[in-house]
């Protein structure tokens, strides 16, 4: 049985598309330590593009098991995740940029044996255009951090980053009576994600005393949540959000999870500046892929929090 959740929550929306003003980059920052949650307007995706991938989509997501599991993660591609492993409700595909086209491609041949070329198309314009969008959400977050944390950092630190989009399609729970878990609590790998929701909604955020608040969708808007990597390199300014899915009985679901993340190599490690004088420093240094491997070599640790934590990887003092 899934707790009570608070209906509402009130999180800034930033219109992308203005200069940010002194108050909205005050009620970013406190809404980046405290939920690691917002939202954004004016991003410039169209609604049009969303339901071309959204169509595309769910026709793979029709296709039979066996041929989905083709791309499973026993296979080379590794870029779906079947029911069964985050939960019963959950599948999902990946694809990875910066070449949107090929990596669409690729899946859709091993699956169908053919093109879909207007599939290909519309998540490398997708792809392009997040990774943009995440380029610019990203430096909003910095200067939360501090005055001229983005300039001084953002290209010595951030610039090598890459996005991959996750296509996320949730089953309706037929036979239980209450709402069911359809992604279990976690946090993202990322440095920051944006997702889109439909209209169904279900995502919710854990404050930090434990209360779960619905992020209600809203049709122009899109989600932003910070992921582990900013929350080890800004040493806790910045909250990694705990989140998860709620579904609704006999209601189908579909999200869009387009996650920026540091290249593999890069070691993570928070400049002293950022720590600030007299802070303590809360991680270690540590090379993201490591990190990812300690997630993922763990069924449970990708989507499941207990024990699989930035903190519990890199936190100083903390066993690993
Ligand atoms: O489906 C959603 O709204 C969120 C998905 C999510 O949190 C994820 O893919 O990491
Ligand atoms: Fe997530």
């Amino acid at each position: 049985m899934i707790p009570e959740s608070e209906t509402l929550l009130e999180l800034p929306v930033l219109d992308v598309s203005q200069q940010l003003c002194p108050s909205s980059l005050s009620s970013l920052a406190a809404a980046c330590k405290e939920w690691g949650f917002f939202q954004i307007i004016n991003h410039g995706i169209s609604k049009d593009l969303y339901n071309k991938i959204c169509t595309h989509s769910k026709s793979i997501f029709s296709l039979p098991s066996e041929t989905k599991i083709k791309l499973g993660p026993l296979s080379p591609y590794k870029t779906y995740t079947p029911h069964f492993i985050a939960s019963p409700f959950f599948e999902s595909l990946r694809v990875s940029g910066p070449d949107f086209t090929d990596s669409a491609q690729s899946s859709v041949e091993v699956l169908i044996g053919e093109h879909d070329s207007e599939f290909s198309e519309v998540l490398q314009e997708y792809g392009s255009k997040m990774s943009e969008l995440s380029k610019g959400v990203l430096k909003l977050v910095l200067r939360t951090i501090g005055a001229g944390i983005e300039t001084k950092y953002y290209n010595s630190e951030f610039k090598n980053c890459h996005g991959y989009l996750r296509i996320n399609n949730y089953m309706a729970p037929e036979s239980s009576d209450e709402e069911a878990e359809g992604l279990g609590m976690h946090t993202d790998m990322s440095c920051v994600t944006i997702v889109y929701q439909d209209e169904i909604g279900g995502l919710q955020v854990r404050s930090k005393d434990g209360k779960w608040m619905n992020i209600v969708p809203s049709e122009e808007t899109l989600v932003v949540n910070i992921g582990d990597m900013l929350q080890a390199w800004s040493n806790e300014q910045l909250r990694s959000s705990e989140h998860r899915v709620v579904l609704k009985k006999r209601m189908n679901r579909f999200s869009l999870a387009f996650f920026w993340c540091f290249e593999d190599e890069k070691e993570v490690l928070a400049p002293d500046e950022v720590v600030g004088d007299g802070n303590k420093r809360i991680y270690g240094p540590f090379v993201c892929s490591e990190y990812l491997k300690f997630r993922e070599s763990n069924e449970k640790g990708r989507f499941e929090k207990v024990g699989f934590t930035v903190k519990d990887f890199a936190g100083i003092g903390f066993p690993m």
